[in-house]
């Protein structure tokens, strides 16, 4: 359904009264809005394409939308963009996999496009978790870019991810899960590998103890565990390769039950030599000796001379979580890269693509931390992106229908944007400067921002480490604590070499991409003591990959989803009101009603307009 009166009002009531129908799919504009039905509604499937190929249905639907961007890509020449976005369990995921269902069917014959779709489960086994939010969340951005021949036909695909949250491997909040593979592996694997890879059960693991939860409803980790090996193999990664993935999830897994013994009055510790330690080893490829040494001491440079330092447990247990963070991080990337490689359009002629993107939507929790302050950065750009396009399109078609017309004015976030991104006095570099600092704190850090930011509109400083960014989606405010260390994301360079001397040929992989990452130190501006670190800092890197991003959304036809949450239980038929447009006001979608209504809100064909209104 279009509306020919867009107002907030007639919108809100079209959603409900719709959704109340499971008729889940609603244009707003330019935009469709899919509200999730948490259930299975009758709207997909071979008769549904076929459906909206051969235009017998023109009502809202992704496919719709699959569809507009194929059309738009044949005829205009033109890549094409599908942005998808909304909170956390709106249905993001969900809509990817029904839009590249649709351009599989459509594009598809040459075998490639159900490699395509196979990536999903794996992505999902190793980069999505349960949370309290979501059952299946992804805790990473992706960018699946998809290739056509010049005749239409699929001939491969691209795929970027943005940000992994991997401080889940370690650290996990009570009634969530880690990643979804360490509970596949445990409950699927069968007895072979089991007893290669020593496995245990879930609730033997320390880093999968803390948040007492173990199993998702509905769900069979070990049938799950089957689907993902037999998705590997369709994506062609070999037997041999996926027994040296599954050691590493192992490995992780292990590494989180290697303890240490203190052995002196001033808390140094040593491993405990035991089954942990052991088994990491065997499944790395080192020598429990080296295994000690990377736990349990550091080399540094104090003028100019190599000295070892002796670590506490508190730096020891910081040490090997940091490792098992880098190994899964390493595993994931790795992963993806193997996936593109099986994917890639190599010599194939290539025409045109498009391109989905599945994004953490705009977050306002109770507390937000590091990861929010990432995600809203993102979401600000991508919200720019949004309405310079939507406000282009409003005035296009005021110009093709010979319309004389005033400018319509806007809410810009350029102010917003400027505040993240300004040198030298932006949040972005002033977090970077003070995450150079040996004695910087979170505390510093929260002074910092306020003594240089205090006079800009969008910032508000707050009491102790505290402060308030006013976002387009609203006011949101951020506690430092742990900024600087997420930020700094420190894996010492012992950590590496100690990868790069594995037997094993994959965790030297890994090595040699962190140390590739740690040669381009003369690009970083500031870093000192960065001799004994690594890398660019996790906010610079994730500006430098949003950039490249919008780049190529910029060259694109973008269309719009926004996914909406109707409740926060995950369950069918219950439509908050307050929720929802609360929801609605923060992905832009009253902005569009707005825009449309501050322009000419009310459109009609000049025979709808003759029948309705002649004498
Ligand atoms: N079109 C749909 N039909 C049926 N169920 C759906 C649909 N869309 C979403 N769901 C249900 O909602 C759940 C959450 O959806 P999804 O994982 O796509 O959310 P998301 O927005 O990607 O969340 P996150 O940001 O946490 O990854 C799904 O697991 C599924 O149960």
């Amino acid at each position: 359904m279009q509306l020919s009166y867009l107002s907030e009002p007639s919108v809100l009531y079209n959603l409900q009264y719709r959704y109340s129908q499971d008729m889940i799919y609603t244009k707003a504009g330019p935009v469709l809005v899919a509200v999730n039905p948490f259930k299975k509604v009758a709207l997909y499937g071979n008769e549904y394409i076929k459906a909206y190929r051969n235009k017998t249905m023109d009502s809202p639907h992704v496919y719709a939308i699959a569809d507009s961007a194929l059309r738009e890509m044949k005829s205009d020449e033109v890549n094409q963009s599908i942005i998808i976005s909304g909170e956390s369990g709106a249905g993001k995921t969900e809509t990817a996999k029904i839009a590249m269902q649709y351009l599989a069917s459509l594009g598809g014959g040459s075998g490639i496009e159900y490699e395509i779709l196979q990536t999903n489960p794996i992505l999902e086994a190793f980069g999505n978790a349960k949370t309290l939010r979501n059952d299946n969340s992804s805790r990473f951005g992706k960018l699946i870019e998809i290739h056509f021949s010049t005749t239409g036909r699929i001939c491969g695909a691209m795929i970027q991810t943005f940000l992994l949250e991997k401080s889940r491997v370690v650290q996990c909040a009570v009634g969530e899960r880690s990643y979804h593979i360490f509970y596949q592996l445990c409950a699927g694997a069968p007895t072979t590998l089991r007893e290669k890879l020593n496995l245990k059960k879930v609730d033997e693991y320390k880093y999968l103890k803390q948040s007492c939860c173990y199993s998702i409803a509905g769900v069979d980790d070990a049938e799950m565990f089957r689907a993902v090996t037999e998705a590997m193999n369709i994506v062609h990664i070999s037997k041999e390769d996926q027994d040296n993935v599954f050691a590493m999830v192992s490995a992780v897994l292990w590494l989180g039950d290697v303890s240490f013994t203190i052995i002196d009055n001033e808390n140094h510790v040593e491993i405990t030599v035991e089954e942990a330690a052991e088994t990491v080893s065997r499944l790395l490829g080192c020598s429990i000796e080296d295994l000690n040494l990377v736990l349990s001491k550091r080399h540094m440079k104090v003028n100019n001379e190599n000295i070892v330092q002796k670590l506490t447990l508190t730096q020891a247990t910081d040490t090997r979580d940091a490792l098992a963070k880098a190994l899964y991080a390493s595993l994931f990337e790795w992963l993806v890269e193997q996936i593109n490689k099986s994917l890639s359009v190599g010599k194939r002629r290539t025409g045109r693509s498009i391109s989905i993107l599945d994004i953490y939507g705009f977050e306002s929790f109770d507390k937000n931390s590091f990861e929010q302050f990432c995600i809203n950065y993102a979401n600000e750009r991508l919200q720019q992106h949004f309405n310079r396009h939507l406000f282009k399109l409003e005035q296009e078609e005021y110009v093709e229908d010979g319309i004389d017309w005033a400018k319509v004015e806007f809410e810009d976030n350029q102010d917003c944007l400027n505040l993240f991104e300004k040198k030298p006095l932006g949040l972005l570099s002033l977090l970077d400067e003070e995450s150079t600092f040996p004695n910087a704190t979170d505390l510093t850090f929260a002074n910092k921002l306020k003594q240089h930011l205090d006079t800009n509109s969008c910032f508000r400083g707050e009491r102790g480490k505290a402060f308030t960014v006013r976002h387009y989606a609203g006011e949101v405010a951020y506690d430092t604590s742990g900024f600087l260390e997420k930020n700094r994301d420190l894996l010492h360079m012992d950590s590496i070499q100690f990868l790069a001397k594995c037997k094993l040929s994959i965790p030297q992989t890994f090595a040699s991409k962190m140390l590739a990452q740690s040669d381009n130190l003369e690009s970083i501006p500031y870093r000192p003591s960065v001799a004994d670190s690594q890398k660019l800092s996790v906010a610079m890197k994730f500006k430098g990959q949003l950039f490249q991003l919008m780049q190529r959304l910029e060259s694109t036809t973008p269309h719009f989803i926004r996914c909406i949450k109707p409740n926060n239980l995950q369950l069918p038929a219950i439509y908050g009101q307050e929720l929802v447009l609360q929801q609605l006001k923060c992905c832009g979608v009253l902005e569009v009603v707005r825009i449309s209504r501050s322009g000419y809100p009310t459109r009609m064909t000049h025979q709808k307009f003759a029948r309705r209104h002649s004498c």
